[in-house]
């Protein structure tokens, strides 16, 4: 999507053997190929500085109604970005399929700038505002948009992994009472504590729906050094695969974003680390335990002689 180099995000995973390792989990994995992801011609918008506002339109309604598709098919569904933007269609998608779902939103940035709050215009750090419905009297009308209606509520919401907030953001989270566990909380309380804090606070009964949206520049870039925008003093690999465990040992997570995987921006070793560490965060999504698994109707081979 709009930030180059994130449309072969995708590939790069598949490349990276990401069905065979979901096969491998026992799981009916089925590929429903890319999203149409269009470019416009002349595609600005006059009085702000929002990039690419049509491209990102077009993709994000075409994602909403893969993902509504997915959902409703039975399946869990895996997006794969594409830069963070793509959480505006499968999220709104989501909720179309399950209205009540809660968003764990694991990442450096909130990406949840307004357009008049960005400073850079780009929108994969808007996503979430265009989704939140307290937000809606701050957010400009951009053409295409009209399909989106605000899906989420400030309550549904908690963050995991921040540490690069901008100011417009870090007001609006206040403001909104966002519930945030930045990395001093992870730190400061440890993983466990952290996600079993953000999952009470979320949804204490224990019923709805889960919409992971993992950036994995929320990982430290020594292990994801293929994303635009690293930030040291990321989570480390056991603390993302820990909340990816326990969100699938719920049992209710219904769909996963992976976002920001721009293998343009590394060498081959550090597309390498980057790929692997984010096939470590899926397959931990999909029942994948450092425990062990086997499949559902594994036998332990008998010797024939
Ligand atoms: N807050 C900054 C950086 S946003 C980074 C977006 S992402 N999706 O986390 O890479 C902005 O709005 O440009
Ligand atoms: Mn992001
Ligand atoms: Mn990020
Ligand atoms: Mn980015």
């Amino acid at each position: 999507m709009a930030k180059p180099g994130t449309e072969h995000g995708p590939d790069a995973l598949r490349e990276g053997g990401l069905i065979k390792k979901l096969m491998g989990l026992g799981l009916d994995v089925h590929d429903y190929g890319d999203v149409g992801t269009p470019s416009h011609e002349d595609d600005h918008h006059f009085d702000l500085p929002v990039k690419n506002p049509k491209h990102v339109a077009t993709a994000s309604e075409n994602i909403a109604a893969d993902v509504y598709n997915v959902i409703k098919s039975g399946r869990t569904c895996l997006a794969l970005g594409g830069d963070h933007s793509m959480a505006i269609g499968s999220i709104f998608g989501h909720s179309l399929a399950e209205p009540e779902h809660v968003v764990v939103w694991v990442d450096a940035h909130a990406d949840i700038n307004t357009p008049l709050t960005s400073s850079s215009g780009n929108m994969h750090g808007m996503p979430l505002s265009f989704l939140v419905k307290e937000l809606q009297p701050y957010i400009s009308k951009l053409p295409g948009f009209e399909f989106i209606k605000p899906c989420l509520s400030a309550k549904n919401i908690a963050y995991i992994g921040l540490r690069d907030v901008d100011p417009g953001e870090r007001y609006i989270i206040e403001k909104l009472g966002i519930q945030s566990f930045s990395m001093s909380e992870v730190d400061r309380h440890g993983i466990k504590d952290v996600v079993e804090k953000a999952m009470h606070y979320l949804d204490p009964e224990g019923v709805k729906p889960i919409h992971l949206s993992f950036d994995i520049d929320a990982l430290d870039p020594s292990l994801a050094p293929s994303t635009g925008t690293p930030v040291p003093g990321g989570l480390s690999i056991r603390e993302g695969n820990y909340i990816c465990e326990e969100l699938a040992a719920t049992g209710r997570l219904t769909c996963v974003d992976i976002a920001e995987v721009n293998p343009s921006l590394g060498n081959e070793r550090d597309n390498l680390i980057t790929v692997n560490s984010a096939l470590s965060i899926i397959t931990h999504c999909f029942g994948g335990r450092r425990q062990g698994t086997y499949p559902k109707n594994y036998q332990i081979p008998i010797p024939t002689h």
